[in-house]
């Protein structure tokens, strides 16, 4: 028994995947991807000494992009290259040794590997799989993490994901700070209404194993992101795109950066200035695709809404204010917001 994981089932033959696997024509990234251009989002210097610059730089990028890349952002090359070795090595397991930290199929957190998200359908009644399993470990704030779902191999895994996050800890303060200057709010404002320091990391490693029909298949399917933000590191394997005046488009990896992603509540919070962005991912013919999203998310029953500064009677709020906890659940289950 157990769930189909999808680096069992895809070594297939030579040259096919499921049909469970194969997008309808308006999704396929070999006919919807805009071949050869490289989409430049906004690359970010973090160490640039002038604030004021880089409160513009941020609040324009994630007003008119959503997504940004932030270089020298202070977080060593090597606490990076550490978490990625080891989310790696945890992957290349033999497959029993992974289901010891599944997720439980009746768990409502998010927590364990392999976990299924979106209830994908498309071409009627159709169930359409993502080329991807994944990983979910809450790292951030210590008083949350479940190290029942942290492998014991390889065994500097822990570590590894501690030392990041605590790197991680410093960007997400000076961001939330940058991100609310940026709208003429109070620099701790966008922090305390996500929760002030019950706010949590969560991380998710996507493993997209080798795909025969690259064209065909996506990885993760077009979404926004419900977090707040999410800060990612991808491997050196292209295959996230952003969608851009209706058109996708391939991003540009760069070593070392950090991909930045407005999230859902992010959007809600600042009253639709800030955008969350559409993006989705590819796979590969020949190579296996790793990324390392850090989700910041609100704790589930914090409450999350347009922000009363950035109310008033020209700009009435454009959004509901909700549970987090409810906001997943509807979009899950694709219930109108
Ligand atoms: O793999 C990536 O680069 C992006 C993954 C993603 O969008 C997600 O997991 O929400
Ligand atoms: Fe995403």
């Amino acid at each position: 028994m157990g769930v189909e994981r999808v680096e069992v089932i895809a070594p297939k033959p030579q040259g096919t995947i499921p049909d469970e696997f194969i997008r309808s024509e308006n999704e396929q990234p070999g006919i919807t991807t805009v071949h050869g251009k490289v989409l430049e989002v906004p690359t970010i210097d973090f160490s640039d000494p002038d604030e004021q610059k880089l409160i513009r730089q941020i609040a324009e990028a994630s007003s008119n992009w959503g997504m940004y890349q932030i270089v020298n952002h202070d977080i060593p090359s090597e606490a990076i290259r550490n978490l990625q070795a080891v989310g790696t090595e945890f992957f290349e397991l033999p497959q029993e040794e992974k289901e010891a930290y599944a997720k439980p199929l009746d768990s409502d957190s998010m927590e364990g590997y392999g976990t299924k998200l979106f209830k994908e359908f498309s071409d009627g009644n159709v169930t359409k799989k993502g080329w991807v399993d994944h990983m979910f470990n809450k790292i951030w704030p210590p008083s949350v993490i479940n190290y029942q779902f942290w492998p014991k191999n390889p065994p500097s895994y822990r570590e590894a994901n501690e030392e990041y996050a605590k790197h991680m800890h410093k960007v997400v303060e000076k961001l939330f700070r940058l991100l609310s200057l940026g709208l003429g709010l109070e620099g701790q404002e966008f922090k305390k209404a996500s929760g002030g320091d019950d706010l949590i990391y969560l991380l998710k490693i996507n493993y997209y194993p080798p795909c025969p029909r690259p064209d065909l298949a996506l990885g993760v399917v077009a979404h926004t992101d419900m977090s707040i933000v999410t800060i990612l590191v991808p491997n050196d394997v292209q295959g996230l795109q952003a969608s851009r005046d209706g058109r996708w488009y391939d991003v540009r990896y760069i070593p070392n950066a950090l991909v930045i992603h407005i999230g859902d509540q992010m959007e809600i919070m600042s009253n639709g200035k800030y955008k969350s962005v559409l993006h989705r991912t590819t796979v590969n013919k020949e190579k296996t695709r790793i990324s390392w999203p850090v989700f910041l998310e609100p704790p589930a029953d914090h409450v999350i809404g347009p922000l009363p500064q950035l109310v008033n009677q020209e700009n009435p709020p454009k959004y509901k204010t909700k549970t987090y906890g409810e906001y997943v659940y509807c979009k899950l289950n694709k219930i109108p917001q």
